[in-house]
């Protein structure tokens, strides 16, 4: 079995749990608070423009022109294209999307895991270690999105253009992000094997603690009340 598919069977009860929460079960219903919606979006504008910025540290680790290539429309995809998904939602919330990213914020969960990312950026010389930091960020998206589909009738739910998004915009990358792990996975240690094994499970965790951060409205102060 490719070293990618383990990753991905590992992980499953993880994808299910967060498709359980309450912030998948809301869009499902169709009557996510607008705050949780809100809150989701100041933190996730600057996730993903971190999330870019990271594609750029792995271009010096990658040898092959095409990847470098593919990396380069990434970076606009995540700038211009997926902006779309999130129109989605702040359309749902009735707010101007431009006023609330204004004032971002790096709330505890969603700094913990931008910084997670980063952190094997900087570690690890080889790609590998943090393409399985970020992977599941489009992979976590794309499964729930494609449970959320195959289990309910989109047809007049106000998330349905952002389920539709994510159930078929994450596969040619996630093909990408696979071929570099399972390449660099056949030759690599046992050592390392665990390395990436791990960095791919807490960043599932990280996505779900996500979407639980935006549902709890959770803030710095929040943490310590
Ligand atoms: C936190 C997070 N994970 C994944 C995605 C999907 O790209 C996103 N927009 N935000």
């Amino acid at each position: 079995m490719m070293f990618t598919q383990q990753l991905k069977e590992e992980v499953e009860p993880i994808i299910e749990s967060i498709y359980n929460d309450p912030f998948i079960q809301g869009m499902v219903r169709g009557d996510l608070s607008k705050e949780a919606v809100i809150h989701y979006l100041k933190a996730d504008h600057l996730y993903l423009n971190e999330f870019a910025k990271i594609y750029s540290l792995l271009i010096p680790k990658l040898d092959d022109k095409e990847g470098i290539k593919f990396l380069l429309e990434q970076i606009d995809f995540v700038m211009n294209g997926e902006v779309t998904a999130h129109y989605t939602l702040a359309d749902y919330a009735q707010v101007d999307y431009k006023t609330i990213i204004k004032d971002g914020e790096w709330y505890p969960t969603s700094d913990h895991y931008i910084k997670h990312m980063y952190f094997n950026a900087y570690r690890y010389s080889d790609a590998a270690f943090t393409i399985c930091a970020m992977a599941p960020c489009p992979y976590v998206y794309q499964q729930v999105a494609l449970k959320m589909k195959e289990r309910h009738d989109f047809n007049g739910n106000p998330f349905k253009d952002w389920v539709d998004f994510y159930a078929t915009e994450m596969k040619l990358l996630m093909e990408h992000l696979d071929g570099w792990v399972d390449e660099f996975a056949e030759h690599a240690s046992e050592a390392e094997r665990a390395v990436l094994t791990k960095n791919f499970k807490e960043s599932c965790i990280h996505e779900k603690r996500f979407f639980n951060m935006a549902y709890t409205q959770e803030t710095w102060e929040s943490v310590v009340e």
